[in-house]
């Protein structure tokens, strides 16, 4: 008998194995940086904010701060007098003029925009009244004191980078992992090689494509990826690569030559620098997922379909550290699914209903494209009926 996939995993039973690899592995994997420099980087602690945003109450337009009882019932046809002040604090029928952000004097709760006000000398005519607090940003409106601005796993958006700065944080603790990443497979042709597909056609070569997708996928998950090239399906060749790559690096993601053909060496050689852990999981696509360890660096083995390797990517890898959006909507068409298999269903939003888009066709790179998200069939579901309500994990 040739090779076989070890005996195969349920998908949860894999996802628990890899998480709490992922979990022990990450512990010293950090870094201090400036908070520029997180930007897509993982965070790897909670951030509470240590001061109330804003810090105190401002104005929220260019106008007169006023107390607003002085204005009720103030209109262009009943304008009110309200004397104009220069101070840090207002009495009974005064007011101070107020710049967009400028600290709100003492004792005033509103302001008055600038459009309903007419200046003289030492006064101001009020045309319209306004509620307490009308047109004041008001203290901790934004962010109260002690609020968590960014959770430990999140990735850090130019967003997190907006409000950590305002209350003050410069440097973030983010992990720091670089991961390299190999391509296996005669077929394949780096893009840099690619002088004319016509000749790539003839030769039946394929571009190695999936070496770019997983550089964006690693960096988009806030880690730091680098490119090995392809390497031929040979055996030594790869087990050189892998342990190029294996030094240089905190983690190996390979994709290619993970199923069961004669020219698929990967396991074998990760089996033999190190161990491996899993070897297939009930999953579809994705089914041959390899992960293993060398040393305690990680190996993630993903196979040489494109569509295989994006959906292991993001079980295994992405949805560790940043978790999708999630929407309940209801399907176009029915969808069936084998009990004790889970599959990953790429799908379309349309009118507010689930369109599968297919559900075999691990090559199909363009279901990825015209995707809008995925739903995940459990292993105990046979399938979903027209009609019946599903999560989507929106891309
Ligand atoms: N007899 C069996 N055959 C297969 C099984 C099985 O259980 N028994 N499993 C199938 C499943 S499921 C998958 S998924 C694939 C996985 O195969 P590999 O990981 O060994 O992938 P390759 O054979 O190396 O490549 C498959 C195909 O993917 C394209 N490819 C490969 N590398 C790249 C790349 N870097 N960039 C773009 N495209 C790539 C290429 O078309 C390859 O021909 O195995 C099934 N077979
Ligand atoms: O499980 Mo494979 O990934 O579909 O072709």
């Amino acid at each position: 008998m040739g090779k076989m996939l070890k005996r195969l995993i349920s998908y949860n039973k894999a996802r628990d194995i890899v998480f709490n690899e992922w979990d022990k592995f990450l512990m010293d994997k950090i870094k201090i940086v400036p908070l520029l420099d997180a930007l897509d980087k993982v965070s790897h602690e909670d951030i509470e904010s240590p001061v109330d945003l804003p810090m105190f109450d401002r104005a929220a337009m260019d106008g007169y701060a006023v107390r607003a009882e002085d204005t009720f019932g103030a209109s262009t046809t009943n304008p009110l007098i309200l004397n104009l002040v220069d101070s840090e604090d207002i009495d009974e029928g005064e007011c101070v003029k107020v710049f967009t952000g400028s600290k709100m004097p003492k004792n005033a709760n509103a302001v008055v925009m600038k459009e309903y006000c007419n200046e003289e000398d030492d006064f101001v005519e009020i045309y319209k009244g306004v509620h307490p607090y009308e047109n004041v940003s008001r203290t901790g409106e934004d962010v109260k004191r002690g609020d968590i601005l960014l959770k430990k796993g999140e990735i850090i958006s130019p967003y997190h980078i907006a409000i950590l700065s305002s209350v003050g944080i410069k440097e973030i603790k983010v992990y720091d992992v670089n991961v390299g990443i190999i391509a296996t497979g005669d077929e394949l042709v780096d893009l840099e090689e690619v002088n004319n597909m016509e000749e790539l056609k003839n030769k039946s070569k394929i571009i190695n494509s999936n070496s770019l997708m997983l550089y964006a996928l690693v960096k988009e998950a806030g880690l730091n990826p680098k490119i090995y090239g392809k390497i031929d399906d040979d055996k030594e060749k790869i087990k050189s690569a892998v342990k190029k790559a294996i030094t240089e690096n905190d983690i190996v993601i390979t994709t290619g030559g993970t199923s069961v053909g004669d020219r698929d060496y990967i396991v074998e050689v990760i089996n033999e620098l190190g161990n491996i852990i899993i070897h297939g999981v009930q999953i579809r696509p994705g089914k041959p997922f390899g992960f293993g360890k060398i040393n305690n660096k990680l190996i993630f083995m993903l196979s040489g379909y494109p569509v295989a390797s994006a959906v292991q990517f993001e079980l295994f890898i992405r949805s560790y550290f940043k978790k999708r959006k999630k929407i309940k909507l209801p399907l176009k068409r029915n969808i069936a699914s084998e009990l004790g298999r889970t599959d990953i269903v790429r799908v379309k939003i349309e009118d507010s209903e689930v369109e599968p888009l297919r559900i075999t066709g691990s090559g199909v790179i363009s279901s990825l494209t015209k995707a809008d998200g995925y739903i995940i069939i459990p292993e105990n579901v046979e399938g979903y009926e027209k009609g019946e309500y599903v999560e989507v994990y929106l891309f």
